[in-house]
Parts: C-alpha cells; sequence; structure tokens
C-alpha cells in the first residue's frame, strides 16, 4: 500500500483520521504540516507530491463557517473549489486517488424522503455552492476519486454541535433548538473508518457516496439525546427554524439514503445514537 496524504490535518475529520489509522495501525498516512500544506499553494503541493509520491489525498480541509461563508464568498469559493482543483490536477498527473468530502449542504432539503447520490443537488447557501462546485472541478482532471458527502459531522475533537450543546448545556437552564431541520449525524470517527477502508480495501469503484450515520432526527432530538446521554439537566425547547434566524439558510430535509456505501464500499454503518453514545463517553 503506497502512501497517503491528508489535508487539513488540524481540523475535526484530520484528527480523526489520525485516531482512527492508529487504532488500525493503517500504514503510510502521512499528515504534512500546515505550513506545507496550503491547499491554496500549488508549488508547495507540488513537493508534497513529488516527496511522497502519494497513492492516496484524503482532502478534508474546507472553508466550514456555514454562516460566515455567506460574506465570505470568494474565501470560501477559493478553499473549497480553487484548493479542491489544485488537488485534483495534481493527482491526475500523479495517478493518485482523490478522496474529498463534500456535505449534505449541496441539496436544497426541499423534499422528505432520503437523497440518493444522483439527486439534483441545488444548493442554498454560500458553503454548499461553494462545496458543490469543488464536486464538480474534480471530474476534469481524475476520473480516479471518491466524493464522500457527508452531513452534521461531530466528534470528540475540534468544534462542532454535540461539544457547542455540552458547553451551552452546562452554562444555561434552557435551550431553543430547531426541530423543524431533519438529518442525520455523522460522527466522524465512524466517517475516518470508512475513508480508511476505502484505502485499505483498494477500492476501486469510484463515484460519489453518500456516508452519514444511519436513522433520521432533528437538532432538537439530536440535542435532546446528547443531553439524556451526558445527564446534563438543562431544559431543552423545540423552536421553529424562523424562530432562530442566522445568516445563511439551511436544508430542511437533508437525510441520506447510504445503500450505495454500504453495498459498494462494503462498510458498516452504525445508528447515529450507538455512535452518539460513544462520542459522549468519550467526552466525559
Ligand atoms: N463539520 C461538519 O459538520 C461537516 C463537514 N463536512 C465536510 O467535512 C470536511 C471536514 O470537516 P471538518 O473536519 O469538520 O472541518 P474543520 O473546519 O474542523 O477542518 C477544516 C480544516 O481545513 C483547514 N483549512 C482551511 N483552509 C485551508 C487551506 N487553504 N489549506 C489547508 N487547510 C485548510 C482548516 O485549518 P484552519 O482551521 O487553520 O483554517 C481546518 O484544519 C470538510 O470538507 C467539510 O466541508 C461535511 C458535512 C458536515
Ligand atoms: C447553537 C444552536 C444551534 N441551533 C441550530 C442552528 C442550526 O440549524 C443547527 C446546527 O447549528 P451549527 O451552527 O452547529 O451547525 P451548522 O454549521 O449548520 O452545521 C453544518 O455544518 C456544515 C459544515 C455542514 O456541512 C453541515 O452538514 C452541517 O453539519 O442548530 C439551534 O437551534 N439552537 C442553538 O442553540
Amino acid at each position: 500500500m503506497g502512501n497517503t496524504l491528508i489535508f487539513g490535518a488540524s481540523g475535526q475529520l484530520g484528527q480523526c483520521l489520525a485516531h482512527v489509522a492508529k487504532e488500525r495501525n493503517t500504514p503510510g498516512l502521512v499528515f504534512p504540516p500546515e505550513a506545507e500544506a496550503n491547499i491554496l499553494n500549488p508549488a508547495k503541493l507540488r513537493a508534497l507530491f513529488e516527496q511522497h509520491r502519494p497513492a492516496y489525498v484524503v482532502n478534508c480541509a474546507a472553508y466550514t463557517a456555514v454562516d460566515k461563508a455567506e460574506d465570505e464568498l470568494d474565501l470560501a469559493r477559493k478553499i473549497n473549489r480553487d484548493g479542491v482543483e489544485n488537488l485534483a490536477r495534481l493527482c491526475g498527473e500523479f495517478g493518485t486517488t482523490l478522496i474529498q468530502i463534500s456535505t449534505d449542504f449541496v441539496f436544497a432539503g426541499t423534499g422528505n424522503t432520503p437523497l440518493v447520490e444522483t439527486d439534483e443537488a441545488a444548493p442554498i447557501s454560500v458553503y454548499g455552492l461553494t462545496k458543490l462546485e469543488g464536486e464538480q472541478v474534480i471530474a476534469a482532471h481524475t476520473g480516479q476519486f471518491f466524493i464522500l458527502r457527508t452531513s452534521w459531522l461531530y466528534s470528540e475533537y475540534a468544534n462542532n454541535f454535540v461539544k457547542t450543546m455540552l458547553k451551552l448545556g452546562r452554562e444555561r437552564d434552557e435551550l431553543r433548538i430547531i426541530w423543524d431541520q431533519t438529518g442525520t449525524p455523522c460522527y466522524a470517527i465512524d466517517l475516518a473508518g470508512c475513508v480508511l477502508t476505502i484505502i485499505e480495501t483498494q477500492n476501486q469503484h469510484h463515484g460519489i457516496y453518500h456516508y452519514s450515520n444511519e436513522g433520521v432526527t432533528s437538532w432538537y432530538d439530536f440535542a435532546t439525546a446528547i443531553f439524556e446521554l451526558s445527564g446534563t439537566p438543562v431544559k431543552t425547547v423545540p423552536i421553529r427554524t424562523a424562530e432562530y434566524p442566522t445568516k445563511a439558510t439551511r436544508p430542511a430535509y437533508s437525510v441520506m439514503d447510504k445503500t450505495k456505501a454500504k453495498t459498494v464500499l462494503g462498510v458498516a454503518i452504525p445508528h447515529w445514537r450507538a455512535s452518539l453514545a460513544v462520542c459522549v463517553g468519550r467526552l466525559e
């Protein structure tokens, strides 16, 4: 098995990949120092490719501030589209397989049945738009790619909804949480496992895949489960999206169908409650 270069190593998923690779003893993962791994710097990227001749690149680097992106289209596009194109171009040239992480926010979220990979993407936020553009620039440079769309990512690493809830739950008596946005959380440790499975099995079925945990929930039910599992005695109040104004509009329904990942990648996917229990246990 050749080398795998990880970009965005200091972020949530990057740290989960390091954690799971250590647990599984996956060989060949390289987490380059941030100064050498800016995906906006083609010269430094080329130097990394020449040094490591990677069989795989996993791109966890992204602009992920959903609300802030509404005021920073240019920067979000640079990182989420142009950065991905820089990687894809080099992957094409070096015969490297690119594993790109994308999002449920590429969808408008106006439906009410689980989304499959071929459903129309129609983003309703700058973040979602730039992530979709990142998906779309890849194919011009290489056919050897996996795009893993995930949703509501959380873990014990970096910032995420679970850690925010645990913090706010300790500080406040009551929390108002949106219940009319429906989706599925994804434990980033599980997603990291999926990425490593693709690499370890040298899967050749390139293309787009949906990957989150199993099941369906709302942010309100997710928060309530976080508090139940952690024994946090905070009151949760379900509210509608209109009662929690944010700069970016989020999809109302972004549950993704994982049939393709399960059958073609051969990954087993835990229910979101089971994985949440693991994460909350590790955070305590
Ligand atoms: N978080 C979520 O809920 C979801 C995330 N995703 C996708 O999953 C992937 C991983 O997300 P997650 O780990 O949570 O995100 P994080 O925001 O935790 O990590 C993103 C990382 O990218 C780095 N980065 C930003 N710009 C560059 C650049 N120019 N060159 C190199 N690195 C850069 C950041 O560094 P720094 O902090 O120094 O800027 C950070 O370490 C992303 O593609 C994201 O779009 C999909 C669905 C849900
Ligand atoms: C803190 C808080 C949030 N919310 C709502 C706002 C929002 O609809 C939802 C989640 O808020 P957050 O800001 O934590 O998460 P958000 O940035 O919307 O999460 C998204 O991030 C990007 C990167 C993705 O790709 C998506 O899959 C998704 O995970 O919870 C409340 O209702 N009450 C609260 O007290």
